[in-house]
């Protein structure tokens, strides 16, 4: 019977054991891939795909990349979702001559691939793990990158969904019990690209994982964590630690310390809101041009931008912390010249999280280094200028901000300032840093000026004016002769090679110098190689140190960007408190004034509170700027929250707890959800999840439906949301249903604003000014023929409307007040024949109506007619005044 050859047979076995991976294996210059991984490799990569004797009747498939630019191709893979186990060779004793045996020395999967280049968009890239019981659900969270590691608890597979909107990480591991849970994992997989990989029980055991992170953490007891509140997070945190342990088969140096988080610590932005209000990235092209993040980054490193980025999506709710940040904004603002300094300082600095990860990952290459040194040449400097601060923030920032001097000083001594990539290549260590790579590298000098004499030596004794002396990997050094030559080449020269044109010989002479010089090169290399390896594991000791700089580093930046930002924008600082409400002056779009240019922006006041006016009905017609204005009132609020002074002339902020948003029509058939379930979907949301210190901010509820019905849910849900005893948020409501401008006055903590219209003419002009009270109008058709609409159609349309118009309001007001089990009276909705009275009694004059009393003959009525006719005549005097 056919059998495997003894490598494909190594292969087969380590392939079972990595059954999810494909496995890179190394076979000399090559990663290669077999069998079904050389099919999907060769598919994704476009490789060509040819095949190997393996010992069965068939050849099995094969696909290779080089060894040297695998790096590349590895990321390609896992950036689509695959994990890639890479198999090295390792030296055995044991093994017979001629065998190799190749070990797997690393697993890279989406959630834990360290290449920086890969991640150089300024986003983390997390490793998510899920552990779902029926008492709560922990995460755990970590970039291995950066080695930021957080943990916390919720209680709803909505809380699930925010989390993994907040960290959009790229994998995530979980537990059986939550792939059944009921949660919808494809929503993640499929909707959100991110690779799941639900893990063994055992990786879950209450037991072992909290002692894998009392270990890692090297503590006692997991009050020393603050973990002690988090048994299930911990359980996460257990079972992440496991699993980046297994796959980087290193023992993860960089994670230094745990952050657990309550839910309740930040404001709730759930994830329609993080994208209706575009806080990262646009709705639509899915990019950072044209989100707040985009206005608020003027960072000048990765880790304020990363920072930053953080800031954003998790506002706070405590004041003073707002405060404290807002202190140092302002201290930043009014200091432009150390600002601007601390900037300058700032631009050369690397990204220290990322560096001091591959140094502890012990992949960090000389130029790493060389990085790192520019980066901390910078500190001192920062420091002087930030001691001259007071706001408690940048005080105790400049407290964090360790300069790093010992380390700065051990690099700028041991390794030279253009060191090449590769450590195997030597010439690193600097000159007087150790006597014994200085040695060597004299003789490896001397013997290469050495070899320079004996060729003019050599060429004046026998005369071959073009005798050159040569290094090869098989021969080392060698004399070479061109044939014309070859006469003149004397006899002790013994020749190793007959080229075309020319010989090749070497002497006893050279062969000796040339055993001194390879022999000085060689222990050069390998002894630069261990002094560099020693450099790199003395910087890794300072782990804690370097993360704790980088994030006043970070902190510093994202305070500095921000205080930019707010003086470019004319920005004030707003006074945050807890007294519920929101009073805005002349406030500002932050991203539609950059994009529209700030002087023809229209400002505009909001004014929001726990009484009156908690819930504002916004009408106006289609383009006036409705969207604009909501989403603009719920930035500011987010921004304040940030600690970022906001686009406005004055602010007062109540916090709120959540900002919830429906904004638009979207589209979600992927889900296979229509528009308007969709929509509903995110109302039920809002009205499950808000609180009375919430901000709502609803556009157009009910339009994904028939008018009636579309109606009807929006004044039930204005109804539900202002009264204080069910909701009683804080709302802007925005609607082209005009009926719902009566629950001004019928409900409290209703008031109605409309945004200003000019009509010119034919045409209208918006104004964008928020003004009280309800639209009278649509201007539908206008805003129609102001994009363009055929005349013929616009025509058209103005004629039906002006049929529609008497039957409509009647029916639909008739509809809804039934809807809501109130009975509209006579006097709200006429009816027809009222409508005819009316008209009639239009064309009388009071003397027709004096004439009709003295007409009367009383004593000929009924009681009834007389009342009747009383009715009458009222209804008449009425109409006139
Ligand atoms: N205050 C403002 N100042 C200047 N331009 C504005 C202002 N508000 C809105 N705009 C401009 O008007 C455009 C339309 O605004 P927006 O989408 O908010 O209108 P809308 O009333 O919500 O419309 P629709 O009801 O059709 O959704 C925006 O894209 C923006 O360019």
């Amino acid at each position: 019977m056919a059998e495997l050859t003894p490598m494909m047979a190594q292969y087969m076995k380590t392939k079972e054991e990595y059954r999810d991976c494909i496995l890179f294996y190394r076979l000399g210059d090559f990663y290669e891939m077999f069998f079904d991984d050389a099919i999907t490799v060769s598919k994704e990569l476009e490789l060509t795909l040819t095949g190997k004797a393996c010992g069965l009747e068939e050849r099995a498939p094969m696909c290779g990349v080089p060894y040297h630019a695998a790096e590349s191709y590895l990321n390609r893979l896992v950036s689509k979702g695959y994990k890639v186990a890479i198999c090295e060779q390792v030296e055995d004793p044991k093994l017979s001559k001629g065998l190799v045996k190749r070990e797997v020395i690393r697993i890279v999967t989406p959630g834990t691939n360290l290449d920086a280049s890969m991640l150089d968009d300024g986003r983390n890239n997390f490793l998510m793990c899920i552990v779902y019981t029926t008492n709560s659900i922990g995460l755990s969270i970590a970039d291995i990158s950066t080695g930021e590691f957080y943990t916390t608890e919720v209680d709803t597979f909505r809380g699930i969904m925010d989390e993994i909107y907040k960290y959009a990480p790229s994998e995530i591991i979980c537990n059986d019990a939550f792939t059944v849970s009921g949660f919808d994992i494809t929503q993640i997989k499929e909707r959100l690209q991110i690779c799941i990989s639900p893990l063994d029980d055992w990786y879950f055991n209450d037991d072992t994982a909290t002692q894998t992170v009392l270990e890692h953490f090297r503590v006692k007891q997991l009050e020393g964590l603050g973990l002690s509140d988090f048994p299930v997070g911990t359980v996460a945190s257990g079972a992440l630690l496991t699993y980046l342990e297994q796959t980087q088969k290193n023992d993860l140096g960089q994670m230094t310390s745990i952050h657990p988080y309550r839910i309740g610590k930040f404001m709730i932005i759930d994830s329609f809101t993080r994208r209706n209000l575009e806080l990262i990235e646009t709705m639509r092209e899915k990019q950072k041009r044209g989100s707040l993040f985009w206005v608020l980054d003027k960072t000048k490193t990765a880790m304020g931008a990363r920072m930053l980025r953080s800031f954003i999506e998790q506002p706070l709710l405590n004041v003073e912390a707002i405060k404290q940040r807002q202190d140092a904004i302002e201290e930043l603002m009014k200091d432009m010249i150390s600002r601007e300094e601390i900037r300058e300082y700032l631009t050369p600095v690397y990204d220290l999280e990322r560096l001091i990860s591959r140094v502890t990952y012990q992949n960090a290459n000389p130029r790493d280094l060389i990085s790192f040194k520019t980066s901390l040449s910078m500190l001192p400097a920062i420091k002087t200028i930030l001691s001259e601060f007071h706001s408690d923030l940048l005080r105790n920032l400049n407290e964090q901000l360790d300069p790093l001097e010992d380390i700065h000083a051990l690099i700028e001594r041991s390794i030279v300032d253009e060191p090449p990539l590769l450590v195997r290549e030597g010439g690193i260590i600097k000159e007087g840093y150790h006597t014994e790579v200085d040695r060597l590298k004299t003789a490896k000098n001397e013997g290469t000026s050495w070899l320079a004499g004996l060729e003019e030596k050599e060429r004046e004794k026998t005369g071959i004016k073009n005798l050159k002396i040569k290094f090869n990997k098989v021969f080392g050094y060698y004399l070479e002769v061109t044939n014309s030559y070859k006469d003149l080449v004397p006899e002790y020269y013994m020749r190793k090679q007959t080229l075309t044109n020319a010989e090749r010989y070497i002497t006893p002479e050279l062969k000796e110098m040339e055993d001194t010089i390879l022999g000085a090169q060689d222990r050069l290399v390998g002894l630069e190689y261990d002094l560099f390896c020693e450099i790199r594991s003395s910087i890794a000791k300072e782990v804690v140190r370097i993360q704790q700089t980088a994030k006043a580093i970070a902190l510093l930046d994202v305070l500095c960007s921000l205080a930019q930002v707010a003086e470019q924008n004319n920005y004030c600082r707003p006074v945050v408190n807890e007294k519920g409400k929101i009073e805005i002056t002349k406030g500002r779009h932050p991203v539609v004034e950059k994009m529209i240019s700030n002087d023809l922006f229209i400002s505009n006041d909001t004014y929001l509170d726990h009484n009156k006016k908690r819930v504002a009905i916004i009408t106006g017609p289609n383009m006036a700027g409705k969207s604009t204005y909501m989403r603009q009132c719920a930035l500011i609020v987010l921004m304040a929250q940030i600690g970022s002074f906001v686009p406005a002339e004055k602010a007062k902020i109540g916090i709120v707890d959540r900002i919830f948003t429906r904004v638009g029509a979207s589209d979600d058939l992927s889900s296979g959800q229509s528009t308007f379930m969709v929509e509903m979907n995110e109302v039920a949301n809002i009205l499950r999840n808000a609180t009375s210190d919430s901000l709502l901010i609803l556009d157009e509820i009910g339009r994904g439906t028939s008018t009636f019905d579309g109606l009807s849910i929006a004044w039930a849900v204005v109804e539900h949301i202002s009264n204080p005893k069910l909701l009683g948020a804080k709302t802007l409501f925005a609607t082209h249903y005009h009926e719902l401008t009566e629950l001004e006055g019928k409900l409290d903590n209703v008031t109605n604003y409309c945004v200003a219209v000019k009509e010119n003419g034919d045409d209208i002009v918006f104004l964008r000014k928020i003004v009280p009270g309800g639209a009278d109008k649509s201007y539908g058709i206008q805003v129609a023929k102001l994009a363009g609409v055929p005349d013929g159609v616009i025509e058209r349309a103005k004629q039906i409307a002006g049929e529609l118009a008497t039957q409509d309001i009647t029916e639909r007001v008739k509809a809804i007040a039934e809807e809501n089990g109130k009975k509209e009276t006579k006097k709200n909705v006429p009816d027809a024949m009222d409508m005819a009275q009316i008209s009639l009694f239009d064309v009388m004059n009071d003397d027709d109506i004096l004439e009709e009393i003295k007409e009367l003959e009383i004593g000929n009525m009924t009681p009834v007619d007389a009342l009747n006719k009383l009715y009458e005549i009222q209804c008449k005097i009425n109409n006139r005044w």
